[in-house]
């Protein structure tokens, strides 16, 4: 980094800024839609399909911003596994979960996201695994046997899927192939990419007229977003309808795996890949009105590295610091 500290943490407020006022705006209802389509991306046979599969993505990620993928590699054994454990996690007592609070990106946290657009509360809890700071935030294996294992194994596979899918997006911008991969490397220290468990209140729990998640985009690279079948309420806006407010729901299929484009990323690609709002509204009357969970895995460089676009058309940052200003703009305390 040649910049000085003061020059670069004016131009990473300004960045702040804008990316903020964007979601500012975003907390209305809009209105609500069945009809764009969501591409899925099949993903089998990737090694030697790959250019074909690297071309469908970036057509997709470009054109809408969502796309889904099947026969991504992850045994639906192995999703559900992680969310039983997910389930279990969250039944413990409060109490327990108390003792793994939120720090930065890693550990427990309840109704404490505020999301810019929507000025309240998310009604949920979550609880958030980052490797390397996760030595004090494990439940003991008396407390939830197995817990650690099953999860750390998951983020594994997330991680391996998710560094396939972004070898194929640099390809297309230009980098080497591996090039993403090791900007997210989990053995270093400075690995930040996270696995967030999910749990949404059932309605009963809930405060009245709330949203389960506030409008947003997320900081990272790319997502990938694991749903429970009967468990809706996702929604997404992809960039061409963010005037119009028009909101697509997505079904919760248990085989596919439903990934968007993080604003990490559509800064690392200058604003070639766009990162879009999504969020998850609480169950209308009619529909089930249960818990719902889901996970996430977000592909966040590790700290040291620095963001620049083939072009150049923003300035270099350091993923911490471009991480840390998102963070704070939507956790008070962390
Ligand atoms: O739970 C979901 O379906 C979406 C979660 C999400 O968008 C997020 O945590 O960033
Ligand atoms: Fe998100």
């Amino acid at each position: 980094m040649t910049q000085s500290p003061q020059t670069q943490s004016a131009q990473t407020a300004g960045y702040a800024l804008q990316e903020l006022e964007k979601e500012a705006g975003m907390g209305a209802m809009g209105e609500e839609t069945f009809a764009r389509e969501v591409r899925c991306i099949d993903l089998s046979d990737f090694e030697n399909r790959k250019s074909e599969i690297a071309d469908e993505l970036w057509r997709a990620a470009v054109e809408i911003g969502f796309f889904q993928v099947s026969h991504h590699g992850i045994a639906l054994s192995d999703i559900r596994q992680a969310f039983s454990m997910t389930e279990d996690f969250f039944s413990l007592p409060d109490e327990v979960k108390a003792q793994y609070p939120l720090a930065r990106n890693a550990g427990w946290e309840n109704k404490s996201q505020v999301r810019p657009s929507t000025k309240t509360p998310d009604q949920k809890e979550s609880y958030q695994i980052t490797r390397p700071l996760m030595a004090p935030l494990w439940p003991g294996e008396e407390e939830l046997p197995a817990f650690k294992d099953t999860m750390l194994s998951f983020e594994s596979q997330c991680w391996q899927l998710g560094m396939k899918l972004l070898s194929c997006f640099a390809m297309k911008l230009g980098f080497p192939e591996h090039f993403f991969e090791q900007a997210h490397n989990p053995d270093q220290q400075t690995y930040q990419s996270t696995l967030r468990m999910l749990h949404y209140y059932a309605t009963e729990q809930s405060e009245q007229g709330m949203w389960r998640a506030g409008a947003h985009t997320d900081f990272d690279c790319l997502t990938l977003l694991f749903q429970r079948p009967g468990q809706g309420g996702l929604q997404v806006c992809p960039g061409k309808d963010l005037e119009s407010q028009r909101w697509t729901s997505i079904e919760p299929r248990e085989e596919v795996i439903t990934c968007n484009i993080g604003d990490m990323l559509m800064r690392w690609s200058d604003d070639q890949l766009p990162s879009n709002f999504h969020r998850v509204r609480s169950p209308l009357p009619g529909e089930y009105q249960g818990a719902r969970y889901s996970l996430a895995f977000f592909c966040q460089a590790n700290k040291d590295v620095e963001i620049l676009g083939p072009q150049a058309k923003y300035p270099a940052i350091s993923a911490e610091d471009y991480l840390q200003q998102r963070i704070q703009a939507n956790f008070a305390k962390v």
